[in-house]
C-alpha cells in the first residue's frame, strides 16, 4: 500500500495534522490504495528531518509538512530557515514535501484564522493526493490563480 506522510508541530495552535489526516481519510482509496503515516515534532525547524525520515525510512511517496509561524520577527526569520530546510529535504530525497505554513499574522480574528488554516491544510492534502493519483486535476487548474486558504485570484486576463 502507498503511504502519504503528515508531519505537524506542537507549536501550532490548531491541530493541523488531524485536519490533513481527516481530509485524506475522506479521499477515494484510503485504507486500500494508500494509508497515512503521521508524526508530530516540537516546532517548524524540526519538520524537514521528520519529513525526510518519513520518505526514506517510512517509504512515504509524498509528505505534507504543517507549521504555524508565530507573529514575532524572530518567528518569521526562523520560518524562512525552516522553509529552506524543507526545500533541502525535497531536493535530497527527490520527493515532494508540501510546505503548509499558516502565519499567525495572516488573520487576527481567531475564528477566521481557524477557517483559513482548515482551508489551507485541507486543500494541500487534496493537492498531495492529486499529485500522486490525479495529476490531471492540477493540470486543468494551471494558471488559474488558485490559492489555498483564501479566495482564488483567478487568471490575470480573465
Ligand atoms: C522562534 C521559534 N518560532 C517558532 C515558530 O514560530 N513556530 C514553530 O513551529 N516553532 C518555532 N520555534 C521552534 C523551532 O521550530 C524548533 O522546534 C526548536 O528550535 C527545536 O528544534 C522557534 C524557536
Amino acid at each position: 500500500m502507498d503511504r502519504i506522510g503528515v508531519v505537524d508541530t506542537m507549536f501550532a495552535r490548531i491541530d493541523m495534522g488531524s485536519i490533513a489526516e481527516n481530509r485524506l481519510a475522506a479521499m477515494e482509496g484510503f485504507g486500500e490504495r494508500f494509508e497515512v503515516v503521521r508524526v508530530t515534532v516540537p516546532g517548524f525547524k524540526d519538520l524537514a528531518v521528520a519529513a525526510r525520515r518519513l520518505i526514506e525510512k517510512e517509504d512515504c511517496a509524498i509528505v505534507i509538512a504543517c507549521g504555524m509561524p508565530g507573529g514575532a520577527e524572530l518567528d518569521q526569520a526562523c520560518a524562512h530557515e525552516a522553509a529552506q530546510g524543507i526545500m533541502l529535504a525535497q531536493v535530497l530525497t527527490g520527493t515532494h514535501i508540501l510546505e503548509v505554513f499558516v502565519h499567525t499574522q495572516e488573520e487576527s480574528d481567531p475564528v477566521k484564522f481557524e477557517e483559513l488554516c482548515r482551508n489551507r491544510v485541507g486543500s494541500h492534502a487534496v493537492n498531495a493526493y492529486w499529485m500522486l493519483y490525479a495529476p490531471e486535476e492540477l493540470r486543468k487548474r494551471a494558471g488559474q490563480g488558485i490559492r489555498q486558504g483564501g479566495p482564488d485570484t483567478g487568471p490575470l486576463l480573465a
